[in-house]
């Protein structure tokens, strides 16, 4: 049963069959209208009005973004189009119709240097153009609509769409042996647990109105730190409970897994804000990986 009151108006989402866009139509229940490509398209502008007309929704979460972190080095138009420009966009229809965006964001904001965990007043420092595109996406989006959360996320995972979680149960049942960067620390965050979280926030909004100190950037990933290796070793623990064999996972430094796009070595992010304002706690990441794989294997014939 939804956090969401069942009646009201409907809440648009953004995404279409990506992850976070799935989970919140899966636990969102009826109020939920999540658009897609080809009918919401950053790359085509004026389907962004014709959505809002057609739905008058009470309040937008958008969870469409260019995702490809790699692929973005050398589609810098495309990417600035799906994370920055046309989230502005949105922003400011949804300001002419005075209702909230919770727009989502990621870590890779930060170029991961702090050595401590990133906090909301910490200044962005991308190094990738996806981290820019999306910082910019941020502040274009806050700007254009003084109703909007930006939801700053990271290491998401779930048991649908393209995910680290997936590629490595999918590597690990094909090869004995793989090799995964354990110099990059971060919070892997499950899609479900964003989506509740997100829920939360909706109802929060519903039930109070919107409040000004509202505004703003939040932090929202699961709680507690590990590295990639980290994540793939519990990935793959959990995997040989449903029966599959577990691999050989050894430990690499970043430089032995070149990639075009250079990630942060450090993009710990601290949620405290989330739980001040809102009263959202994030779970545990290691108990959510855990339900994760067990909901591929049990999906899985
Ligand atoms: N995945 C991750 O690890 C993380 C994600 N985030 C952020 O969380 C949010 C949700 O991510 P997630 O659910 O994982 O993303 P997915 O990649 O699973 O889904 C993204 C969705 O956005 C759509 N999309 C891409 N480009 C456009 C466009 N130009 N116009 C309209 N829709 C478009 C895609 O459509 P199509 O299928 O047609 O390509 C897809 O449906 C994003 O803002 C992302 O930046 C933050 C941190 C980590
Ligand atoms: C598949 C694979 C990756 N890696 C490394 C590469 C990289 O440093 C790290 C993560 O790999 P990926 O490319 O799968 O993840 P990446 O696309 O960098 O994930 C990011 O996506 C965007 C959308 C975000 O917003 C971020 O929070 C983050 O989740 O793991 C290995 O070491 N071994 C492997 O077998």
């Amino acid at each position: 049963m939804s956090i969401l009151a069942q009646a009201g108006g409907p809440v648009l989402v953004t995404g279409g069959k990506g992850q976070l866009a799935t989970s919140l139509v899966n636990l969102g229940g009826p109020r939920i209208h999540c658009v897609g490509r080809p009918d919401f398209d950053f790359d085509k502008p004026e389907t962004l009005a014709a959505t809002l007309e057609a739905i008058k929704p009470v309040a937008v979460v958008n969870a469409a973004a260019w995702t490809a972190v790699d692929l973005a080095e050398s589609e810098l138009e495309g990417a600035a189009r799906a994370n920055a420009t046309g989230p502005e966009e949105l922003a400011r229809l949804c300001a002419q119709r005075g209702i909230p965006l919770i727009h989502i964001s990621t870590d890779y904001v930060f170029a991961g240097d702090k050595g401590a965990p990133y906090v909301e007043t910490d200044p962005v420092s991308p190094e990738t153009v996806y981290g820019r595109t999306k910082a910019d996406g941020e502040s274009r989006a806050l700007a254009a609509n003084p109703r909007t959360i930006v939801l700053r996320t990271s290491w998401v995972y779930s048991a649908h769409g393209k995910n680290f979680v997936r590629t490595m149960l999918n590597a690990g049942a094909k090869n004995p042996a793989l090799k995964v960067v354990g110099d990059q620390q971060g919070n892997p965050t499950s899609s479900d647990d964003l989506a509740e979280a997100i829920l939360s926030i909706l109802a929060i909004l519903e039930k109070d109105g919107w409040k000004e100190e509202f505004a703003g950037i939040y932090h929202a990933c699961g709680t507690g730190e590990t590295t990639w290796h980290g994540l793939a070793v519990a990935t793959l623990q959990d995997a040989a409970t449903h029966g599959q064999t577990m691999p050989d996972v050894t430990a690499i430094r970043t430089e032995d897994w070149p990639t075009p796009a250079k990630r942060p070595a450090d993009s710990r992010m601290d949620n405290s804000k989330l739980k001040r304002v809102f009263g959202v706690t994030m779970p545990a990441w290691r108990d959510s990986v855990k339900k994760t794989v067990h909901q591929i294997f049990a999906h899985t014939p």
